[in-house]
């Protein structure tokens, strides 16, 4: 028999049960002040009430119930001084009790938290639940490495270690089928993935999927927009080449989903930050970056370029900084994103708080920049009756050579999406000194709403070039970089949407 989920019951339940009954070792003592030792005494039995609660709601399958109250002890556990291992535990078996609710991305959103604190042994069960919960979304890529870390982790315990090395049988063997393209296994995901998704999301993926399929033309569009690889082109199989694209295409979503739900609970940065209104940050700077016919073209075309934006010194200082930050390893890759796996990006808070400090000092000109660009919402606001919402972060990015983006919307909300990030205006910041056609990665739009007709127009990145466009018309790409090219990205929300 199959679980819900498509994962054989059998492996499933044994790798649940295994999580469910393992053995922690015993919190070590406190060593910190008196003080502290009574505060976190207080804390430990809040905790140990929650815990006992969530058992007993677990025993009868109460599972909501457990769900929260494992929650509640994690959170009381990480605010008090005290062994991490004990709020690992906790957040754990929240995400249990989350994955027997059919709620993998909450699920996967407590391991992220439990998985927080310092590295150690009892890291392993979390990984082992995120590893379920990935597969139960059908990334299988990283719950692979989930389970390899948690098979060594898991060293000292043969029971975990066990259950971490079938996942990974298990793992492996599923990714050899999609990749062979079995037919049973490919629609087994696409449905699974599809249910995660909702039916509108899913549908319209599926669909521009299939419709495309049909013809040569359109499989090779696929083959542009990241979907499918060149080598399995087939017009004679339509049928087989829509499972092979559909699947790309909503694991390619659900791990945007993921990402939106993991930045909606504080755990990354971008995305779904909290947004202000743009009228508290208004820049008096921001004015120079839009002037009439800078609107006026935004307002027809639904995209403008702006050249020497900011003064080449900034831009060249944004660029050194930029480089800085990539080099000690802060800009990272997201393999999963197919239509993007290369490009090593952060988002910045630009923003007042904690967590801006550490940037400000890091690339004071970078965040000085950005906050002149969010200015610009508030003129946006005013001058084309739009209304925003500004998060306090932008993404700064590097194209390595070889790195494109395929062509692709910023925000899907239009094309039957209405979960997709609210983006509603994209501002580009290009940092490129010296840029010649040598270095490649020009961005390529095309009309509003076209995907793709035609040649488009190539925009140079230029140093100290702006691009804005409305995140939502404007289908767009960017070509091989052949060096690294630097950029800086605002996504200003819509506001209905976004607060
Ligand atoms: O850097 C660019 O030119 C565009 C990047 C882009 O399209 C994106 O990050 O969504
Ligand atoms: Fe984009």
């Amino acid at each position: 028999m199959s679980h819900a989920n498509g994962l054989p019951a059998s492996a499933l339940g044994r790798a649940w049960a295994t999580c469910r009954h393992a053995r922690w070792p015993a919190p070590r003592a406190p060593k910190a002040a008196k003080r502290a030792a009574s505060r976190a005494a207080r804390a430990q039995r809040k905790a140990e009430a929650c815990l006992q609660e969530a058992r007993q709601a677990q025993q009868r399958s109460d599972f909501q119930h457990a769900a929260q109250k494992f929650e509640d002890a994690a959170l009381v556990l990480q605010g008090a001084p005290g062994p991490s291992a004990a709020v690992c535990a906790a957040w754990a078996d929240c995400a249990v009790c989350r994955l027997e609710l059919q709620a993998p991305f909450e699920a996967l959103v407590a391991c992220e938290h439990g998985l927080r604190g310092p590295a150690g042994p009892e890291h392993w069960r979390c990984g082992m639940v995120s590893a379920l919960a990935l597969e139960t979304l059908g990334l299988l890529s990283i719950a692979e490495e989930r389970l390899g870390s948690a098979a060594r982790l898991a060293r000292e315990d043969r029971e975990g270690m066990q259950a971490a090395l079938e996942g990974l049988r298990r793992v492996r063997a599923r990714s050899a089928q999609l990749a062979a393209g079995e037919p049973q296994a490919l629609m087994e995901e696409i449905q699974r993935m599809g249910a995660l998704l909702g039916d509108e999301e899913a549908g319209y993926w599926i669909s521009c999927v299939g419709e495309r399929s049909r013809s040569a033309e359109g499989q090779a569009e696929l083959v542009q927009k990241g979907f499918l690889e060149e080598a399995h082109q087939c017009p004679a199989k339509p049928a087989e080449v829509a499972r092979r694209a559909s699947l790309v295409a909503l694991r390619y979503r659900v791990n945007k989903k993921l990402q939106r739900c993991l930045s909606a609970a504080g755990l990354l940065l971008g995305v779904a930050d909290q947004c202000v209104l743009p009228k508290a940050i208004r820049h008096p700077g921001a004015t120079d970056l839009a002037g009439e016919e800078t609107l006026a073209e935004l307002k027809s075309r639904r995209l403008a370029v702006v050249d020497g934006a900011f003064p080449a010194e900034a831009v060249a200082q944004v660029q050194k900084e930029l480089h800085a930050l990539r080099s000690s390893k802060l800009l990272q890759n997201d393999t999963n994103d197919v239509c993007n796996p290369l490009q090593e990006a952060k988002y910045l808070p630009f923003a007042g708080g904690a967590a801006a400090m550490e940037f400000r000092e890091k690339c004071p000109i970078t965040v000085q920049v950005m906050q002149k660009l969010a200015g610009l919402a508030a003129i946006l606001e005013d001058e084309l009756g739009l209304s925003l919402a500004v998060p306090q972060s932008a993404m700064a990015a590097c194209y390595p050579p070889k790195a494109s983006y395929k062509m692709h919307l910023d925000s899907y909300f239009l094309q039957g999406c209405p979960d997709d990030i609210p983006r509603k205006v994209t501002v580009l910041l290009y940092c490129n000194h010296g840029w010649s056609s040598a270095v490649g990665g020009e961005l390529r739009v095309w009309e509003p709403f076209d995907q793709g007709r035609g040649c488009g127009r190539k925009i140079e990145p230029l140093a100290g070039r702006m691009v804005v466009f409305m995140s939502e018309e404007i289908w767009h790409e960017v070509l091989e970089s052949h060096g690294d090219r630097y950029a800086l990205t605002l996504w200003i929300h819509d506001r209905q949407r976004a607060m």
